[in-house]
Order: structure tokens, then sequence, then C-alpha cells
């Protein structure tokens, strides 16, 4: 089977600048040929060309809404093609807002998916609820219907139809929830597995629970939306917004086995490393850390 790996160097969704050269320090760290040990092919699309947008105002209080809009149109287009042409695909982020486009385009070509959110953070601001205006912390506002009537278009996203269910979303590693994205998931009931319920019910029952609420029936394509700053910030030190207590390195693995196992992953995001945050050190270990995690998506096994 096939992988198609594509680079979004683009980190306007948030105001550290760094988060574009993600892609860049996961390729250096080795990861395409991490992900070529197993038996996938793997297709490297290279990185997606972003436009930048010269006076980019506000729209509200949502900042850069054209930069963020026009990169995401460009990433939707891509994700569908190469979702289309039957590969795995693979986003390397840039920040959180990149998963407005992947997960818009991942439903193009695979309507009926479901949504795994491995994140410190519910990333379901809408532009009225967000305490900060970037949009790195509200793509999930942008892509569920249920919130389509909460608040008038963003500048920029006139392409971007809503297309998942609350429903069709869990949470894996919550720790840092806004008022108003708890009050979204109480008022939808979406399912949420915060560091609490982790440490309480243990991973192990967290995953099965999870895949068993979400696909009951096991049928429908997976995508996993994997922000680095759901581990631990001393293993993924190299981001934007860390958060005290995350997952640990096994239970990140886990997740990923368990994803696998399913056989249904059919786009993955990897998003927030920020290689400017951190000292080289800091570097090598967010980037060893997270292909550590990301290459149980794709078979490695632990036992061998
Ligand atoms: N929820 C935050 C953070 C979003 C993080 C996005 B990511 O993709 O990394 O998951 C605001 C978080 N807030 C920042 C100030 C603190 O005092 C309280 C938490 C927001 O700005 O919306
Ligand atoms: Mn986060
Ligand atoms: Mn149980
Ligand atoms: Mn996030």
């Amino acid at each position: 089977s096939k992988v198609g790996i594509l680079g979004i160097p683009f980190s306007k969704g948030q105001p550290k600048g760094g988060a574009e050269m993600g892609p860049e320090i996961l390729r250096r760290a080795g990861l395409v040929s991490r992900i070529k040990r197993f038996d996938y092919q793997v297709v490297d699309h290279g990185d997606i060309e972003i436009e930048s947008i010269p006076g980019d105002k506000p729209d509200g209080n949502v900042k850069n809404p054209r930069s963020v809009g026009r990169a995401n149109k460009k990433i939707s287009d891509k994700v569908a093609s190469i979702v289309k042409s039957k590969e795995l695909c693979l986003n390397l982020g840039g920040d959180h807002s990149i998963a407005i486009g992947s997960i818009h385009g991942h439903c193009r070509a695979e309507p009926g998916l479901v949504v795994v959110w491995v994140d410190a953070h519910a990333d379901i601001n809408t532009p009225l609820s967000s305490p900060s205006g970037n949009m790195h912390g509200m793509p999930l506002s942008l892509l569920v219907k249920e919130l389509a009537d909460r608040f008038s278009p963003v500048e920029g996203f006139d392409w971007c139809k809503p297309c998942i269910h609350v429903r069709d979303i869990v949470y894996i590693g919550l720790r840092d929830v806004d008022e108003g994205e708890r009050w979204i998931i109480d008022q939808f009931g979406i399912p949420a597995y915060s560091m609490q319920e982790i440490d309480k019910m243990g991973i192990k029952e967290v995953m099965h629970h999870a895949l068993k609420n979400l696909d009951p029936n096991g049928t429908r394509p997976i995508h996993l939306s994997f922000d680095v700053d759901g581990l631990d910030p001393t293993i993924t030190p190299s981001t934007g917004t860390p958060v005290l207590g995350g997952l640990n390195i096994r239970e990140g693995q886990y997740i990923m086995e368990e994803l696998a196992n399913t056989g249904r992953l059919s786009a993955i995001d990897i998003v927030e490393v920020n290689p400017l945050l951190g000292s080289e050190k800091d570097n090598m270990v967010t980037a060893e850390t997270t292909i550590s995690v990301i290459e149980k998506c794709f078979g490695s096994k632990r036992g061998g």
C-alpha cells in the first residue's frame, strides 16, 4: 500500500514563527526512511506552495483569515486528490489550522470518515468564543455542521462547507480546554478522553471505548489529527502551546498501534512542531519522539 506525504509549511494560524519549519525538521530527522521500512511505497508530494497575502487584516478577532483560508483551500484540493489516488495521506504541518483543509479534503474523497483528535487542546473555538483569535484553536468549529449557524462566515472561507458531525469526533489527551469549548463539548456530547479519563481508565480502555463509540461497525475511514502537544512537553518541548501532564511516549505509541490495527487509517496530520521554540537538543528529542510514535501508524511493532 502507498503513503502520500505532503509538507505544509504553514504557521499563520498562530503567532509564533517557526511552525512552518515542521515539515523540514521531520524530513531531516528521517521520517520518510522510517516509513519506508514497513511495506509501504512512499510517494513524496513535496511541500504545498504557501502564498503570502499582504494586508491580511483581522476579520473580527480572527487573525490572518485570508492567509489561513487560501492555504487551506489548496490543502483541501491536494489532500482530496492524494486520498482519491488510494494513498494514505500524511500531512506534515505546520500549525493545527491546516486540519481545516486536510479534513475538508479528506471528506471530499471519503465522506463517511471519523476523526481522532490527539491534543492537549480541543481546537473547537468559534471565531466568537476564541480567547486569542488564533485559527489553530478553531479548526473543528469550521468543520462541524452543528456549529455552522453560530457565527458568520470567516473572510477567505467561502469554499469551506462543514463536512462532519460532532458525533464523528473523539478527543484524546485534553488538558487545556477553554470555557466556550467545554460548553460545546457538553452541549453536543462530543466523546472526550482527557488526561483525567486516561489516568482513571488507562489507555487500553480509552482506545477500546473511543473506537467502539466512534465506529461500532468498524467500517469507517479514520482521520487522525495528531498535535504533538498532546504528548508531554518533556518529550515534545519544541511546540507552541505546551501543557504539563501529557501523554507519555508509550501511550502515544499504543494509540497509534490501535489505530493501525483497524486497518482504516486514511489520513494523518502531524502538527505544531516548532523548532524555533527549543534548543538543538529539544528539537532532536521532539522529532525523534514524534517519529517513534507516528511510525506505529505504519505497522512498526514494538515486539518486532
Ligand atoms: N485554546 C487556545 C489554544 C489553542 C491551541 C491550538 B493547538 O493547535 O495547539 O491545539 C487558548 C488556550 N489558552 C491560552 C491562554 C491560557 O492562559 C489558557 C489557555 C486558543 O487560542 O484557542
Ligand atoms: Mn494543542
Ligand atoms: Mn470497558
Ligand atoms: Mn491542536
